[in-house]
């Protein structure tokens, strides 16, 4: 669709932004279930980064869907239009320096796997926040597992529309084992370690 358009380069590049703000733009992209601990962990290390002098910025599920994504349901083709649309806003706040931290369910593996292909080399990591259903669904944080079992949300994650969870994921927290700093602990820890930090 996209016919008669010119792509036009800045002065400024990516790497002059990042030495500018004294990091590195990347995409931290956390996936799982419903209620796995997604929001938390993002709120939590998007706090941690802002004390180190770093700039992150969430984009959450529900948040981009009040604005940005509010012409979106939850069929499979509205889903994949959502990540899609996030993957770009992603790759905006990257090119901006920004350390982008994502909490969508993004339960296709391929639409994850688009977003990493938009991005540059080393600019995507994945996290599986792995939740077992039967603890998200014990958790019920929104009340939704009680109102997808009565019947009164359609298409809902791990109940009545599938999740197909990462096959080679940079980073795994397992949130009913391990506790939220633990798991903001593994995330810096892998950004220290790869240079990232
Ligand atoms: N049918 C259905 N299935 C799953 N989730 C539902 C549904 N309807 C509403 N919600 C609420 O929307 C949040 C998920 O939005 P996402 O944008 O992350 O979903 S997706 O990535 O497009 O699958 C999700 O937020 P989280 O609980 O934070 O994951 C729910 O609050
Ligand atoms: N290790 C953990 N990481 C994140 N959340 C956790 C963890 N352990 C328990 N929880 C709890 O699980 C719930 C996760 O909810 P939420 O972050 O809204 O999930 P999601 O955004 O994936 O829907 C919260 O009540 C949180 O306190």
């Amino acid at each position: 669709m996209a016919n008669n358009l010119f792509w036009h380069e800045g002065k400024i590049t990516a790497e002059d932004r990042e030495k500018l703000l004294g990091q590195k733009g990347v995409v931290i992209w956390l996936t799982g279930l419903s209620g796995s601990g997604k929001s938390t962990i993002a709120r939590e290390l998007e706090a941690v980064l802002y004390r180190q002098g770093k700039l992150a910025y969430v984009l959450d599920g529900d948040n981009i869907r009040m604005g940005l994504n509010k012409d979106l349901g939850f069929s499979e083709k509205d889903r994949q239009e959502n990540i899609r649309r996030i993957g770009e806003v992603a790759k905006l706040f990257v090119d901006a320096g920004i350390i982008v931290i994502t909490a969508f369910i993004s339960p296709f593996r391929a639409d994850r796997d688009k977003v990493r292909s938009i991005l540059p080399a080393g600019k995507f990591i994945e996290v599986f926040v792995d939740c077992p259903l039967e603890v998200c669904e014990a958790r019920d944080v929104k009340g939704l597992y009680q109102k997808a079992r009565e019947g009164k949300i359609p298409e809902f994650t791990g109940i009545t529309s599938p999740y197909e969870p990462p096959v080679k994921p940079e980073i795994t927290l397992k949130t009913a084992e391990q506790s939220l700093e633990e798991c903001v602990d593994i995330i810096l820890t892998y950004l220290r370690k790869n240079l990232y930090l």
